[in-house]
């Protein structure tokens, strides 16, 4: 089913844009190209995000306050503000460039790792400063897990993939090894497909199945968030759709925020939508609203496919 966008100038609908094409082909000679149709994503009414009410109710997993973020010079972000509320899927959408993985990589500290990178302002994690002096950065991305666009399993066995982290963690005990494998291959739904080839290597499966072993890599350090930047981009649609469902499953344990160029992957799994537009947060608010009801002129044209 479709929602269809109210624009400012009333609801687009197929009737409007034929007749509009028609009038457009009767009155020039010159422009007889059909005007192409422009609707927003649909939201899936079979898997409806949190309301308005539920996402101001759910306690503020990150908080984003007044932040600016710089590459040396280049400014990239400007006076950020934004809640992610818990158990909830956050997507940030807007075109190449505007900023969207800067401000995701800020949520786990990501990119410390640049040289004369440099953040002001503030994000908290349950109410503590991230970038506070006495935080432990390991720690932290323990608590804050990524997953990225493209896969990038261990050249090791799948086994010893879910392991790593336990394991640098300090976890030595073979058989609570195999638990957490068996349960985070279980949530990252690939347990059924890999159960009888723990041992084989990572490198053998195929992409859908090499992200969801990420997914569950990330799942095995038990983190509270999920920073996940276009997890499914390089991947075939069935594919995708799997990462899809499990993002949906997952957010009823996990805090998620997802990167996404496709805004009807953005429509499908998230809660919350955040615009952004040349480092700044356009506007943010239920995927529902900003899909089918946006405040902002820059946020309506593009989703509704006039640039970007
Ligand atoms: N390591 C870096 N050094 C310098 N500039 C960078 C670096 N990474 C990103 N930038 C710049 O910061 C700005 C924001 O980039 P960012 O990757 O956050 O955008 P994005 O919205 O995620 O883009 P895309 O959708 O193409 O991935 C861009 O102008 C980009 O060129």
């Amino acid at each position: 089913m479709v929602s269809p966008l109210k624009t400012r100038s009333g609801t687009a609908s197929a009737t409007d844009a034929t007749q509009h094409n028609t009038e457009a082909m009767s009155n020039t000679v010159t422009d007889l190209r059909p005007k192409p149709t422009l609707k927003a994503p649909a939201i899936d009414p079979t898997r409806p995000g949190r309301s308005a009410d539920e996402l101001a109710d759910a306690p503020a997993k990150i908080n984003v306050a007044d932040v600016d973020f710089y590459y040396g010079a280049k400014q990239a972000l400007f006076g950020i503000d934004l809640v992610v509320p818990e158990r909830c899927v956050t997507a940030f959408i807007g075109p190449s460039g505007c900023g969207k993985s800067t401000l995701l990589r800020c949520m786990n500290r990501m990119n410390d790792m640049i040289d004369e990178s440099s953040v002001k302002g503030s994000i908290t994690l349950d109410g503590q400063d991230i970038y506070g002096p006495r935080v432990d950065v390991v720690e932290l991305r323990k608590r804050v897990g990524m997953v990225f666009q493209k896969s990038n399993p261990f050249p090791k066995s799948i086994f010893d993939n879910i392991a790593y982290g336990p394991r640098v963690a300090g976890e030595r005990n073979k058989a609570r090894l195999y638990e957490i494998t068996e349960r985070c291959l279980r949530h990252s739904a690939l347990w059924e497909e890999v159960k009888d080839r723990l041992d084989d290597s990572a490198l053998a499966l195929s992409g859908g199945q090499q992200q969801r072993l990420c997914i569950a890599r990330a799942l095995a350090t038990e983190p509270q968030v999920l920073l996940m930047d276009e997890p499914a981009s390089a991947l075939d649609p069935a594919s995708t759709s799997r990462i899809e469902d499990l993002i949906f499953e997952l957010k009823d344990q996990y805090t998620i925020v997802i990167v996404t160029h496709n805004m009807q992957q953005a429509a499908r799994v998230s809660d919350q939508t955040a615009f952004f537009f040349e480092g700044k947060l356009i506007e943010a608010g239920t995927t529902t609203d900003v899909f089918t009801n946006p405040t902002k002129k820059q946020t309506e044209d593009y989703i509704t496919g006039r640039f970007g």
